[in-house]
C-alpha cells in the first residue's frame, strides 16, 4: 500500500553555516535527495540533542517559508558521560585539538563517539522528522589535515586513520554523518515526494 506522494512547494533547502558539512553531505548524497543550500548560522541551542535539531528545523523552516533540513553534530566522551555533547562549535574553536586532549588526560578511558542528527520538516508548522548516526572511536593527538573541527583528534574503531588522515570517501562510508544521511536517504525513497514545478506557492 502506497500512499500518495506528498507535493512540496519547492526543493527542501539544507540550512548550515558550515560550508565543510556541506560537502559532504553534497557528496553522500548526491543526487539521492534534490536538495539546495542556505548558509545561516541558526544559534546553538542547547538541551537534549534531538530536542534540539527539531526547534533548528522548525527556525529554519520558518524563515526559509519551505521544507528544510538541518543538522547537528556532537562529540562526546564517555569518560565525561557524554560531555563536551551537542551544539559546542565555541567550545571546540577555543579549547582546540590540545585542549580536548588534555580534558581527557584525567581519565584512563579516551573513548568517545560522534553523533549527528539530521531534522527534516516540510514546512512552517510541521512536525519535524529525526534521523540519527552514531561513530564510535577515541580521542587522539591530533593527525592528519586541520581543515575540519575536530577531524585531526577523532579516530574510529576498527581504523589506524583519524578522519582528517582517511580519503574523504572512506570517512563518509563510515561517518556518524554518512550513517545518519543513509536513514535520510531511505527516508526520501520510500516517501516519494515530488516538487512542485510550477513553484508557486
Ligand atoms: O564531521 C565532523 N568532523 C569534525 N568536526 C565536525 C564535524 N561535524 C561538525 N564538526 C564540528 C564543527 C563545529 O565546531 C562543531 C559543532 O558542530 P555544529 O554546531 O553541528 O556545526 P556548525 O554550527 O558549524 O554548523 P550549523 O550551522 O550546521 O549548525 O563540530
Ligand atoms: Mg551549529
Amino acid at each position: 500500500m502506497s500512499a500518495a506522494a506528498r507535493v512540496l512547494p519547492k526543493a527542501v533547502t539544507f540550512v548550515t553555516g558550515n560550508a565543510k558539512k556541506l560537502e559532504e553531505v553534497r557528496a553522500i548524497l548526491g543526487s539521492s535527495v534534490p536538495f539546495q543550500s542556505l548558509k545561516i548560522d541558526l544559534p546553538e541551542l542547547q538541551g537534549e540533542p534531538e530536542d534540539i535539531s527539531k526547534e533548528k528545523a522548525r527556525m529554519a523552516a520558518s524563515q526559509v517559508n519551505g521544507p528544510v533540513l538541518v543538522e547537528d553534530t556532537c562529540l562526546c566522551f564517555n569518560a565525561l558521560k557524554g560531555l563536551p555533547g551537542m551544539n559546542r562549535k565555541w567550545f571546540l574553536e577555543k579549547i582546540g585539538h590540545e585542549g580536548l586532549n588534555n580534558i581527557l588526560k584525567a581519565y584512563e578511558d579516551k573513548s568517545a563517539f560522534a553523533m549527528c542528527i539530521f531534522s527534516l520538516a516540510l514546512g512552517p508548522g510541521e512536525e519535524p522528522l529525526t534521523f540519527v548516526g552514531k561513530t564510535a572511536g577515541k580521542i587522539v593527538p591530533a593527525r592528519g589535515p586541520n581543515d575540519f573541527g575536530w577531524d585531526p583528534v577523532f579516530q574510529p574503531d576498527g581504523f589506524e586513520q583519524t578522519y582528517a588522515e582517511m580519503p574523504k570517501s572512506v570517512k563518509n562510508e563510515i561517518s556518524h554523518r554518512g550513517k545518519a544521511l543513509a536513514l535520510v536517504k531511505e527516508h526520501f525513497a520510500s516517501a516519494n515526494y515530488t516538487i512542485q514545478s510550477d513553484g508557486s506557492a
